[in-house]
């Protein structure tokens, strides 16, 4: 299909941003299972961040899935237009001169490859929360799978659709061995030269 769309360009540059900020501007994905911990342990980051002045904002599954793509079921067809969605909202928010803290199961590699480079690889840190499928079902928190056990809701990630772990994600958080404020660290310890502008 003709488009008859040209690329404008901006006169404020994402580098002049992140000058004035005195940060760089970057996204931190987490991705697991639901109920590994991607919530917590994103909105602690971002606490800590936020507090040292560094501009942040989390992008939260459930969230999103309320607003922007309540049009979007759990199909792997529309998680991934699900992701394709948010993976472009990410890069115009990293472009404005935010560290973006996002947290969905994004199950599909190829679908974390593309939002990799839909923000550059240089702007995307990925962080693996790697919850085993048994301590999820044991915490529950939204009785989903509960649910997805009693066949009340489909493709439930883990236990009716597939999740693909990452192989080298740049911080992999293990939740049944480390306290929330361990993982915090960890993260925080990753990312400390990246924020450098
Ligand atoms: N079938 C099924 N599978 C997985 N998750 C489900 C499902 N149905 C509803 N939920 C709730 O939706 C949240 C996951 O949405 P995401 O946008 O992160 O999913 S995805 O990246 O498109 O796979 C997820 O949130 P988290 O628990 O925070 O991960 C669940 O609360
Ligand atoms: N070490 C840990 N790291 C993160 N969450 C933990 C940890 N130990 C227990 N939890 C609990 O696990 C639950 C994870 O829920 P949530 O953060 O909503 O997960 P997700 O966003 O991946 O669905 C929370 O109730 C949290 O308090």
């Amino acid at each position: 299909m003709e488009k008859n769309v040209v690329k404008q360009h901006y006169k404020v540059s994402k580098r002049e941003r992140n000058l004035s900020n005195n940060h760089n501007s970057f996204l931190i994905w987490f991705t697991g299972l639901s109920g590994s911990g991607k919530s917590t342990i994103a909105n602690a980051v971002e606490q800590r961040l936020h507090d040292e002045g560094i501009k942040t904002y989390v992008l939260d599954g459930d969230n999103i899935r309320r607003g922007i793509n309540s049009d979007l079921s759990f199909s792997p067809e529309d998680r991934s237009e699900n992701i394709r969605r948010i993976a472009e909202i990410a890069n115009l928010m990293v472009d404005a001169g935010l560290v973006v803290l996002a947290a969905f199961v994004s199950p599909y590699k190829k679908d974390r490859e593309f939002i990799a480079n839909t923000v550059k690889p240089s702007n995307f840190v990925e962080i693996y929360v790697s919850t085993s499928l048994e301590e999820c079902e044991r915490r529950d928190v939204k009785g989903l799978y509960k649910k997805a056990r009693e066949g009340k809701i489909g493709n439930m990630t883990g236990v009716s659709a597939p999740y693909e772990a990452p192989e080298n994600p740049d911080v992999e958080v293990k939740t049944e061995e480390e306290s929330i404020p361990e993982s915090v660290e960890k993260i925080l310890n990753a990312i400390k030269t990246k924020l450098e502008s």
